[in-house]
């Protein structure tokens, strides 16, 4: 399974959060942590991890994200980012795959690239992050899990207002998650399911928020990976998973209304919570 996250996440963190030690591996141009989905108890090559702590117990994904530390933001330049990997049976990868669909797709679709021709490819790709949410139905602190992930804004803007790239003959606009997974992994972390969006311009207004959420009635939040994300699994023939947890209310620009560790929180523990699902999904089942 490949985990994609916007930015990147301390190794140490990311250790504690599953358990393990990670160690970095050089690749040509790439990062990405290899990491076992279960808490790894006496792992072999695991030096030091001997009696870790649970999953449920694990400390933040990732702090560094509050940080705004541009050493922890990873290498835009390069796509896959940094890439680190347990030398326990490596079931997890988490890539930090950059922010905006583009980038994030451009680094999925290398580090799926990399693994087919390394004759080891994914069965699973998550895109996993915090994201905007719209009110009253997603509130801050809170988990979605899509049910469709959908690009907001790729098409073209006319008098009659806008028109999906598709309409334009087109492309796609939506994927759409393995339901049984999202069911299950909805029922294990608490998250409401339903649509998320994807925007290449964070909605900093109310009319905004308001036009997105008239054409997505489903619509509980927006963020900026998912799409790209999902356009690199489906051209691997890959399923697809997004989880965002909500920092911030979608709508008026409001910086001091972020809740960006409490949104890290909740995305920590509902992680923490991913694992039995995603051991116990049947990867085959790709659409009930
Ligand atoms: O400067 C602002 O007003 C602003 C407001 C919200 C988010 C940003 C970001 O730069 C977000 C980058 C990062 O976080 C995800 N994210 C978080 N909240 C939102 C949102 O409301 N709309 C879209 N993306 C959001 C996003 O996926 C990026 O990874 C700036």
């Amino acid at each position: 399974m490949l985990v994609a996250t916007a930015v990147s996440l301390e190794r140490e963190a990311v250790a504690g959060a599953f358990a393990v030690p990670v160690e970095e591996v050089p690749l040509p141009g790439a990062a990405l942590g290899r990491l076992p989905l279960r808490p790894a108890t006496s792992a072999p090559g695991a030096a030091g991890c001997a009696h870790p702590p649970p999953l449920s117990a694990s400390p933040p994904l990732s702090a560094s994200l509050e940080r705004g530390d541009p050493h922890e933001r990873g290498d835009p330049h390069r796509p896959a980012g940094r890439l680190a990997t347990a030398e326990t049976a490596g079931t997890l990868d988490l890539l930090v795959a950059g922010v905006g669909p583009a980038h994030a797709a451009a680094s999925t679709a290398t580090a799926l690239t990399a693994a087919a021709l390394a004759g080891d490819p994914y069965d699973l790709v998550v895109s996993a992050g915090i994201g905007g949410g719209f009110q009253p139905d997603a509130a801050v602190g809170s988990l979605v899990v899509a049910d469709e992930i959908v690009v907001a804004d790729l098409g073209a803007d006319t008098a009659e207002g806008f028109v999906p790239v598709t309409e334009l003959g087109f492309g796609a606009v939506s994927h759409r998650p393995p339901e049984s997974l999202v069911r299950e992994v909805a029922a294990a972390t608490g998250g409401r399911t339903g649509t998320v969006l994807t925007v290449s311009t964070v909605t900093g207004t109310a009319a905004r928020a308001a036009e997105l959420r008239a054409r997505h009635p489903r619509a509980l939040a927006e963020a900026m990976e998912g799409f790209g994300v999902a356009e690199a699994a489906a051209a691997h023939g890959v399923p697809v998973l997004e989880l965002r947890a909500v920092s911030n209310p979608v709508g008026p620009r409001d910086r001091a209304a972020w809740r960006i560790g409490d949104a890290l929180a909740a995305l920590t523990e509902g992680f923490g919570k991913l694992a039995p699902v995603l051991e116990s999904w049947n990867p085959h089942d790709r659409t009930h």
